[in-house]
């Protein structure tokens, strides 16, 4: 697959433009059973998790403070489409997520950062049964914060319409922790290096198990740190497998910069499967460069069942300048119907196009999904015509 575009280019010329910001069918809608979303998928089968990150991944760079009530909508949205897998928030340091220091709608204000309202949208969001909210982790004081929200809070309690048994379902079941391949940017993003991050974060990950929560991995800059140029596949496969050894039950392979080609992407992941079962593995691709979709349906064609995406293409990491955001999730959800995947649960296309668009709107960004946009255009000019037809009768 994609064998044509076995070509590199050339990496200054993209580190360059990382270093300056500035350049920078349809489903019905459906009441979601219950079943596990945390399943791993066998390699052999046709069907794909989709890991929506916009909430997270999608939220936490935007300049402008994204009000709670608008977090707890969109996961709520998100949930009610079919997603099954929706990462929802963080506990990092607030000192760590800059919010560029500016409130537009309320400039006397301090600063605050987008994701210190986590812990307010855990508690107001529906807890939906067979949807799981997992949240960015990245210490113990984060842990600590996390485990004080769960021991405080009265769990919703939902009735599993297929039980006669109420549910009671805790605001999430699952953290997320994350390192990188290259000490340059483990030291930007988490103030350590990879080999610190694992020391820590295998503490982390002992505890939460204890806790009873899931730990998912991500690994940072899995093809060019936008500090120190082109990684090295082997460091990717390295902190994959340690990630895997401290327990951790997936590990997600972040091209945070979005300069993945489906050849650098093949490659990498072939080096990491030499070591790692590609059922444990997920592909969280960032489209600066337009690859996005090629490189999920690369991983695909590896074996690769998980892939993380966000809603109108929402997100980029603080310490990744240049970088845009997360492949979008309607992008991924038009390339694979009519293919041999399927979603895991039925998602609403649809209703996921308009959640994108509602989004975007307030955030006052462009919606970067091009399935969403034509989708809509689509859609818009039917109407027009509709219209049209009614007033001639
Ligand atoms: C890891 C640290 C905390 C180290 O940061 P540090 O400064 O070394 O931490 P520290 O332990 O020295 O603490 C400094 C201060 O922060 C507080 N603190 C410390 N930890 C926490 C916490 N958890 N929650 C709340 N407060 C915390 C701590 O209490 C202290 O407060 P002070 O005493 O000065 O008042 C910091 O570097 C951090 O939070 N980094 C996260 C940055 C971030 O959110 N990046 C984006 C997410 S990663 C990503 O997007 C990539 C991914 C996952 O999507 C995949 C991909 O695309 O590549």
């Amino acid at each position: 697959m994609f064998s044509s575009l076995h070509q590199r280019l050339p990496g200054a010329s993209h580190l360059q433009f990382l270093r300056h910001p500035q350049t920078l069918h349809s489903a019905r809608r459906k009441v979601p059973s219950i079943y596990s979303a945390y399943s791993t998928v066998p390699s052999d089968s046709n069907v794909v998790n989709i890991v929506e990150v916009g909430p997270r991944d999608g939220l936490q760079n935007e300049k402008r403070i994204v009000p709670p009530d608008v977090k707890v909508e969109l996961i709520n949205r998100l949930g009610r489409a079919g997603m099954k897998i929706i990462e929802s928030g963080s506990f990092v340091s607030p000192k760590w997520v800059p919010q560029h220091g500016y409130d537009d709608l309320q400039p006397t204000k301090p600063p605050s950062t987008q994701m210190a309202g986590t812990p307010e949208v855990l508690t107001r969001m529906e807890k939906l049964p067979g949807v799981h909210y997992p949240v960015l982790v990245p210490n113990l004081k984060g842990l600590e914060n996390l485990l004080e929200l769960l021991s405080n809070t009265v769990y919703n309690t939902l009735t599993d319409p297929s039980s006669s048994k109420p549910t009671t379902i805790p605001p999430t079941d699952e953290i997320a922790i994350f390192t990188s391949t290259t000490d340059a940017f483990s030291l930007a993003n988490t103030n350590c290096t990879v080999s610190e991050s694992l020391d820590r974060l295998a503490i982390v990950t002992q505890k939460a198990r204890e806790k009873g929560l899931r730990v998912r991995g991500y690994v940072s800059v899995v093809i060019t740190c936008p500090y120190s140029g082109k990684v090295d596949n082997k460091q990717v496969r390295d902190v994959s497998k340690k990630l895997l050894e401290m327990g951790c039950y997936e590990v997600s392979l972040g091209d945070t910069t979005g300069m993945g080609t489906p050849a650098s992407v093949g490659d990498m992941l072939d080096v990491v499967m030499g070591a790692v079962p590609v059922e444990k593995l997920a592909g969280h691709f960032h489209d600066t460069f337009g690859m996005g979709v090629a490189n999920a349906l690369q991983a695909l064609d590896a074996g690769v069942r998980t892939l993380d995406s966000s809603i109108g293409g929402l997100g980029g990491c603080p310490y990744s300048p240049g970088a845009s955001g997360n492949v979008a999730t309607e992008d991924i959800l038009y390339a694979i119907q009519g293919s041999k995947y399927k979603t895991n649960g039925e998602v609403d296309l649809d209703e996921m196009v308009r959640i994108g668009w509602w989004i975007s709107e307030k955030l006052g960004r462009e919606n970067a999904s091009r399935a969403g946009k034509a989708i809509k255009a689509r859609r818009d000019r039917e109407s027009r015509e509709d219209e049209k037809a009614k007033a001639k009768l």
